[in-house]
């Protein structure tokens, strides 16, 4: 099966919240997603293995902000994937990265970059976002052209703005669409 992997870590659900309209706008291609988790939090998540990160065609991966860069979840994961950067199993896939953060200047600019660090070891495609999504330009709250971030506030309980969730579906549409274009 061909699918695109949304890969994310969410303690208290706004990435997970960004993972799902990013599926949603994938799904809306046609594509195949596998959504996968790195640790389980609820009855309902799977647990990402390294053959789904292998074997998958893209790559969409976020974690929250974590003093301005990803959780450690993410990255003890990434640190066991050198099996397969020694095989260069993901060299020219395409990938995205997504974050939350509770303050708008609290560091998720720097979480994008580090999000992308281990993507680009790896050899991958980074997908930004780029400036012809309107709302990149208007948002009041997250996105940025790194990828798709949304500031959840200190109670961590705002709900993804109209522009932020426009953000999600255009990393997702972006994302399925260049993988297709890739693998005709
Ligand atoms: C240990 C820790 C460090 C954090 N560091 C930051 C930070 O540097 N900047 C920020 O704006 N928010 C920070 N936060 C807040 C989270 O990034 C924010 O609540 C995020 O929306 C959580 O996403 P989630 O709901 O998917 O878990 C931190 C939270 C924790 C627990």
């Amino acid at each position: 099966m061909s699918y695109i992997l949304v890969l994310y870590h969410s303690s208290h659900g706004s990435v997970k919240s960004m993972a799902h309209e990013i599926c949603d706008a994938i799904s809306s291609t046609g594509m195949q997603i596998k959504l996968r988790t790195f640790v389980k939090q609820s009855n309902s998540d799977l647990v990402v293995s390294q053959d789904d990160l292998m074997h998958c065609q893209a790559l969409a991966f976020g974690s929250p902000t974590r003093f301005g860069m990803m959780a450690s979840q993410a990255k003890l994961f990434w640190e066991n994937t050198s099996e397969l950067w020694l095989k260069g199993r993901l060299i020219d896939k395409p990938a995205s990265v997504f974050t939350s953060s509770s303050s708008m200047h609290g560091g998720n600019e720097s979480t994008l970059l580090t999000l992308s660090l281990p993507l680009l070891h790896h050899g991958m495609m980074l997908l930004g976002v780029p400036y012809d999504i309107p709302e990149l330009s208007s948002t009041q709250s997250g996105g940025t052209p790194y990828g798709a971030s949304h500031v959840s506030g200190l109670s961590n309980d705002t709900k993804l703005s109209k522009h932020e969730i426009k953000i999600c579906h255009s990393v997702g549409h972006r994302l399925a669409k260049i993988t297709q274009q890739l693998n005709k």
